[in-house]
């Protein structure tokens, strides 16, 4: 039994600056300035003393939803640390230090992101401007805990970080060929394939207030998950998505060794050739994939690393 509010957008100008990142080669990334930091929040709300509101009718302890969204709202300005995952953990224990009916919540959010945009800095040369952001649809971080009240104190039950909708495409240096070949096999080998994937990247911590970035020595910043995947992407000559996904998740461990799982769920979003024979070189034409879609899941912690890190 629970009840809560999704899609709550909110917006915070001059949240405090992301700094002290642990920096890792994959990526450029090393901060942000959190001018403008976006959400899109879900809270869920569990509690027993909501079973009347269920059954008998009975409102008497129900948060109503449209509160819950206004509490969110008011608490992104008293907000003072810096990470998604930071906010969802002290507005979820403020749910449970304000409302005793409330046992425990789960709070999630994507980030909405705005990107830098370069303007003249007045020396011949760009600097990122401080003022206008470009509105972003590219992948987005993703936070979630989930929250429960122990003799009155807030405690962790779970908590999960990750990078989600990332689309990335390697135009040749990808091969799926080796696969069962039987009676239903209509799908050619190729050797060099232009690949396409859509990829959402999940993780978790040994320690899951490392989440928070108070310490941002202990914080993985999705920026720097989504930079090691494309290095990898570029990097590596796969065989199949599979096999990209577990060399993305051993560079992820490797460089991040706070963390206890990484989970990925990928999509098949390969594009079909149309010409290529008569191109020059490795020229082709492509045309987007039919449904249905292929997809991947799987789970990987340090124990993958014993065998086969670089
Ligand atoms: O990377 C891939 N993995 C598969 O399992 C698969 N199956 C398929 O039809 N194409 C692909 N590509």
């Amino acid at each position: 039994m629970n009840y809560g509010k999704k899609h709550v957008n909110v917006y915070r100008t001059y949240a405090t600056p992301l700094t002290g990142l642990r920096e890792i080669p994959e990526s450029d990334f090393t901060g942000k300035p959190n001018t403008l930091l976006g959400m899109e929040v879900r809270a869920q709300v569990e509690g027993e003393e909501f079973l009347p509101s269920f059954r008998d009718g009975d409102n008497s302890k129900v948060v109503a939803t449209d509160s819950m969204k206004n509490f969110i709202l008011h608490h992104a300005g008293d907000y003072d640390g810096a990470t998604v995952e930071g906010f969802l953990h002290y507005v979820g224990s403020e749910f449970l230090d304000t409302y005793d009916q409330m046992e425990a919540v789960r709070m999630s959010a994507d980030e909405l992101q705005f990107d830098e945009r370069p303007v003249p800095d007045g020396e011949g040369g760009f600097e990122p401007s401080e003022l206008v952001f470009r509105v972003s649809d590219n992948e987005s971080a993703f936070g979630e805990y989930y929250l429960k009240r122990e003799d009155g104190d807030v405690v962790i039950e779970d908590q999960r970080s990750g990078v989600t909708g990332i689309e990335l495409v390697k135009v040749k240096d990808n091969s799926f060929v080796g696969y069962v070949q039987d009676e239903y096999t209509t799908l050619p080998e190729r050797e060099n394939r232009t690949l396409y994937i859509g990829l959402d990247i999940f993780w978790t911590y040994d320690d899951p207030e490392a989440a928070l970035g108070e310490d941002p020595e202990e914080y993985v910043p999705a920026e720097q998950v989504r930079d090691i995947a494309q290095v990898v992407f570029d990097e590596k000559d796969v065989n199949s998505i599979q096999d990209l996904v577990y060399q993305i998740g051993l560079r992820v461990l490797e460089r991040f060794p706070q963390l206890a799982e990484v989970n990925f769920e990928s999509r098949n979003q390969t594009w079909l050739g149309v010409r290529k024979d008569d191109l020059e070189g490795d020229a082709k034409v492509l045309r987007e994939p039919p449904r249905p879609t292929g997809f991947q899941r799987f789970s990987m912690d340090h124990s993958d690393l014993e065998g086969g890190a670089e």
